[in-house]
C-alpha cells in the first residue's frame, strides 16, 4: 500500500511541486496520474521511489516511511519497485540482455537464473531477437521497451512509469502498455503519469493534479475505494 498523508514538496526557489496530498493506493491498483505540465506528476512518482523526499507530511510505501529512510534502506525499497523514467538510462557499452540483467546482478541473483529471467522479460516486450545488440542500435521506442523489461525483471510489487509512451509510435506504445498491463493483472500496483487519455480506459482510477494539488479523481472501475483523498 502507498499512503500520502498531507504530503508537500518544494524545490529550491520556493517552487511548490506538490501540496498537501492525501491519497491511498492499494496493492494491485492501476492508477494513472494526469494533469497539465508542471502539475507535480513526476514529483509524486519520484517521492514514491525515494528519489525525492517529502518536505512535510508522511509518505509510506509498503510500510516504509520515505522521509525516514536511511541511504542503506533505499536499495531495499527499490528492489520492490520497477521504475520506467522519461530517460531510459541504458548503459551504452552493455548489450540489451546485460542491461536488463542489471537489477538482478545488484540483488545477487545467480547468473544463469538472471539470464533466464532477463530473456523472459525481453520476450514479454517483444525484443528477444535484440538481446545481443547494443542500446544505440535500437530505436527510441525499442529502447523504451528495454526499459520496461528492466523494470519488470525483478518481479516488483510496484511499477512506476513516467510518460512511458511519450514520443513512441502506436505499435511501440501498445507493446509498452501491454507489458505493464500484464503485470498489473498479475497483482502488481501500476502508477503511470501520462498525457495520453486514451490509456485511461485501463485504469482503476485516474488522479488529476493541478498546481501540485489533487484536483479530482475519476473512478473508472465502479469500485469504491476507502480513504481516497
Ligand atoms: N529538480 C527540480 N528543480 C526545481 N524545480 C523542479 C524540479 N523538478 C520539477 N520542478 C518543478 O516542480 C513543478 C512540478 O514538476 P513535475 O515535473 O513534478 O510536473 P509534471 O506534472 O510531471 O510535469 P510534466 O507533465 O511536464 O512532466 C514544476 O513547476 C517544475 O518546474
Amino acid at each position: 500500500m502507498i499512503q500520502f498523508q498531507n504530503v508537500s514538496k518544494c524545490y529550491p526557489d520556493d517552487i511548490i511541486a506538490v501540496q498537501d496530498i492525501n491519497l491511498t493506493i492499494e496493492q494491485g491498483e492501476y492508477v494513472f496520474l494526469s494533469g497539465p505540465s508542471g502539475a507535480g506528476k513526476s514529483t509524486l512518482l519520484k517521492m514514491i521511489a525515494a528519489i525525492e523526499r517529502p518536505d512535510t507530511g508522511t509518505l509510506t510505501v509498503n510500510g516504509q516511511e520515505i522521509g525516514q529512510l536511511r541511504p542503506a534502506g533505499i536499495p531495499f525499497l527499490r528492489r520492490n519497485l520497477g521504475l520506467i523514467l522519461q530517460q531510459q538510462h541504458l548503459l551504452e557499452d552493455r548489450t540489451i540482455l546485460e542491461n536488463v540483467m542489471l537489477p538482478l546482478n545488484v540483488t545477487g541473483v545467480e547468473q544463469t537464473e538472471a539470464k533466464f529471467r532477463a530473456r523472459a522479460a525481453l520476450e514479454k516486450v517483444g525484443l528477444s531477437n535484440r538481446a545481443d545488440s547494443l542500446p544505440l542500435a535500437l530505436s527510441e521506442g525499442e529502447q523504451q521497451r528495454v526499459a520496461v523489461a528492466r523494470a519488470i525483471v525483478n518481479r516488483p510489487q510496484i511499477i512506476l512509469a513516467d510518460e512511458p509512451t511519450a514520443n513512441l509510435d502506436k505499435p511501440n506504445a501498445d507493446k509498452v502498455i501491454e507489458a505493464i498491463t500484464f503485470f498489473q493483472s498479475a497483482g502488481v500496483t501500476c502508477i503511470i503519469a501520462t498525457h495520453d487519455e486514451s490509456l485511461f480506459t485501463k485504469a482503476n482510477r485516474v488522479i488529476y493534479l493541478d498546481h501540485g494539488k489533487l484536483s479530482h479523481i475519476d473512478q473508472m472501475d465502479g469500485k469504491k475505494h476507502e480513504n481516497l483523498v
